[in-house]
């Protein structure tokens, strides 16, 4: 279920790119505060692919190997085009008259995502948050292994959360040596956040995904991606009052 058009024609499911995007969601090159440091994929691009790479996954559980660009973008409630054009910036991965192979573009999403690579990630901060993202399953499915766990309160320390232990915030030091890690979660209260941020960036972590609601001034050789909840509530409220 492919569109008859040719290769180059955006309106394809055959398309052939421009060289694909180097830099990814994941680049631990990205400048501080910008992911996406690459023309080729802007920051809206990359979140789409994280969402087509997601349903894809859900696909080749359904033992589905085939889709087109239509059957996709329902999947995401995105138009065809635009899942065209995302797609273009991985390269010729598309045929016509047969779609995508499902495997191929999650590896190929995969790639440029960087979740095509393994990453280890520690966590710091095993509070309420912590605790969730521990249980978490989906993380190794991406790539990302959640290789240890830190933190400073006595009743947390040495205790287990789904077999990762908590070590002691003060050995995260004496742990990234043995273990390197490129990337961390912070999950601590803003007070501590930057404190820790900066002994984790000395210890050659390059991405922080961070939790905490403060903003951190960092090398530019890091990335950072802040999550925020309350203000992507109050981003949902405004689309709504927007409607009325
Ligand atoms: N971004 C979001 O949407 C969102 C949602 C919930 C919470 N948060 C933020 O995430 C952070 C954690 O939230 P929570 O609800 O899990 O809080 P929490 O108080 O339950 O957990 C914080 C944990 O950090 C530990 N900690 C404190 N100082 C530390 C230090 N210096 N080194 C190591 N560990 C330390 C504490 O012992 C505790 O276990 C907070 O900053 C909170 O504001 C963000």
């Amino acid at each position: 279920m492919t569109d008859p058009k040719s290769t180059n024609d955006p309106s394809s499911d055959e398309v052939a790119a421009p060289s694909p995007a180097n830099s990814s969601a994941g680049n631990s090159t990205a400048a501080n505060q910008d992911v996406s440091s690459s023309p080729a994929l802007p920051q809206p691009a990359i979140g789409r692919l994280s969402l087509y790479h997601r349903e894809l996954h859900r696909l080749l559980e359904t033992n589905s190997t085939n889709i087109n660009s239509q059957q996709l973008g329902r999947l995401v409630n995105v138009s065809p085009p635009v899942v065209r054009r995302d797609l273009s910036a991985l390269g010729t991965i598309g045929r016509r008259g047969v779609g995508y192979d499902v495997q191929r573009l999650i590896d190929r999403i995969g790639e440029v995502l960087g979740s095509g690579m393994q990453w280890k990630v520690v966590l710091v901060g095993v509070g309420s948050l912590g605790d969730a993202l521990l249980r978490y399953r989906g993380f190794e499915r991406l790539g990302f292994e959640l290789s240890a766990a830190f933190d400073n309160a006595p009743n947390r320390i040495g205790s287990e959360i789904a077999g990762i232990k908590i070590r002691d915030a003060a050995t995260i030091e004496k742990f990234l040596v043995d273990h390197p890690a490129e990337l961390a979660i912070l999950a601590v209260p803003a007070e501590f956040a930057h404190e820790i941020a900066d002994r984790l960036v000395g210890c050659r972590v390059n991405g922080i995904l961070n939790f905490a609601p403060t903003t951190l001034k960092l090398p530019p050789r890091v990335a950072v991606v802040n999550v925020d909840l309350a203000s992507e509530l109050q981003r949902l409220a405004f689309a709504i009052q927007a409607q009325r």
